[in-house]
This record gives C-alpha cells, structure tokens and sequence, in this order.
C-alpha cells in the first residue's frame, strides 16, 4: 500500500490526514478511500520515518516554528534528501515556505529551508491572521485534470504568497493584489504579472517537478481535488506502490481524527 508521510511536527498535520479520504471525519470514507486508490496517510516525526513513505504532505503552521522543531529533530538532511530523489512533496503555506529556495519577510535571524524549489516566497505576504480570508481561485489546471469547477475555494492564513518563480515552475493559481498593496511589502521586486496599472498577481500555488506548493489549505474544504492531483503525483512516481510498513505514529481508523481548526464544508 502506498504510504503518504504528513510532516507532523506542528500546525494543520491532522487535517491532511483527514483530508486523505475526502477531508471527511467518517472513518468509514476514509476506509473506503484506502481501499480505492491504496492510499494511506502516517505521521513523520524523526528522519528515519521518511524512508517507509513514497511521498510527504509538509503543512501548514508556522514555519519558523516548524523549522526550529525539525531541526531539533535533525530533520532537514533527510527532507533535502527526500527532495532530491524526486518523491512527490507538497507543501501547504509553511509547507511552500519549506520548500522555497528563497525567502523574504523572514523573522530576525531567518530561518532554515528545505528548498529545492526555484522560487522566492514572502512568508506573511498577506499580513496577520486578522487579514486570514476566503476567495475563490480560478484553477484551469486543475479542472483539467481533475474535474469540477474551473474555480478552488482558497483559504488563506496568514499566508505566504510566491513573488517571482524560476522557468521551470508551472503557475498553477495566481491571485490580483492591489499594486500599492505589492509595493508596500516588496520594494524592489516585480511580480509576477501586471494586468493593469492597478493590480498586481501574485502567485498562489504551484509545480516544479516532483514538488508541489500551496499558500493556502486545501484541507480546510471539503474539495478533495489538490490531494487526489498530489497522490496521482504520488502513484505516476516508480516506487509509490511500496508495500512496506509504517513505522512512527500511524493514523489508528477506529479513532476520531482531532480537528482543531474549522474544517469548511
Ligand atoms: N497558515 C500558515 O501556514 C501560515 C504560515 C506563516 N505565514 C509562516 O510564516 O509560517
């Protein structure tokens, strides 16, 4: 069975998991999804973990927090490592943050990053968690490949947004910021797109590869279709069909998954 590791150190790991089977709370859907695609989420929390699992959910949090924990874990190396193989990787705000090669907004001192994709990412480019907010994203790739509306409901917290990406990254969500609104927090930097003198785009989610990225939580809503484009990430990687053993913390189906932010239907 393939075997999707969810770096679970802090921040929204159990609602990745959940959002295995459909972001739903009934065990018996996430039963079903096992069963359907071979799919099973299980907690990373030690380098060692990453060895048992073909692909990794980085999520959302705080990254700085995050980076400290995973490097009190000697995490980094593996997760680099992980990277450079060319296992599927996504990561969901904190998580884009991990994997951006470049960053700004940092706290003092900065933090460390996994890397590997070619972009700079501003870690609150969005502001606090007062200016957290709902819109919907208009998603052609997405749509195309998985079906559904040309539009995804994109929850935004204290989110991070990618200012400028390398030519090997495919934009897969851009969203409009007003253009005082881009000058104010990126004094010297151009953006992405210009469609007006007004407004500027930012962008929003992303591929590179094996890699993944979001600055919004997809497992906050009840679409399933980011997770089931990641796992088919995950499944077209030779390797992903490894039918070896979980070690660590493993999602136990007979217990409630713990939610402890909103989960929007
Ligand atoms: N929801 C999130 O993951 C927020 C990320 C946050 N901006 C950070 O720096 O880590």
């Amino acid at each position: 069975m393939a075997l999707v590791g969810v770096l679970a150190l802090q921040g929204s790991y159990n609602e990745h998991i959940a959002g295995m089977p459909f972001s739903s709370l009934s065990d018996h859907i996430y039963v079903f999804w096992v069963l359907l695609l071979g799919v099973k989420g299980v907690e990373i929390k030690k380098p060692e973990q990453l060895e048992n699992v073909a692909s990794l959910i980085i999520p959302g949090g705080e990254s700085t927090t995050m980076a400290k924990l995973a490097e009190y874990h000697n995490l980094f190396p593996a997760l680099r490592e992980f990277v450079k193989m060319g296992k599927p990787v996504w990561g969901t705000c904190a998580g884009l943050i991990f994997l951006a090669d470049r960053a700004t907004g940092q706290k003092i001192g900065g933090q460390e990053l996994v890397g590997g994709l070619d972009c700079m990412v501003h870690r609150n480019f969005f502001g606090s968690q007062l200016q957290s907010f709902e819109t919907e994203l208009s998603v052609p790739e997405l749509a195309s490949k998985e079906g559904g509306p040309e539009v995804f409901r994109g929850v935004f917290i204290r989110a991070p947004a990618i200012l400028e990406v390398g030519p090997q990254v495919e934009v897969l969500a851009d969203y409009p910021v007003p253009a005082n609104k881009w000058k104010d927090s990126n004094p010297g930097v151009e953006g992405h797109e210009e469609n007006s003198g007004s407004e500027k785009k930012v962008i929003v989610a992303v591929r590179q590869g094996n890699l993944l990225a979001t600055a919004f939580h997809p497992e906050l809503t009840a679409d399933t279709r980011w997770h089931s484009y990641f796992l088919k990430m995950a499944t077209e990687t030779e390797g992903a069909s490894s039918s070896v053993v979980a070690v660590g913390a493993d999602l136990d189906l007979n217990q409630p998954t713990k939610i402890d932010l909103p989960v929007f239907l």
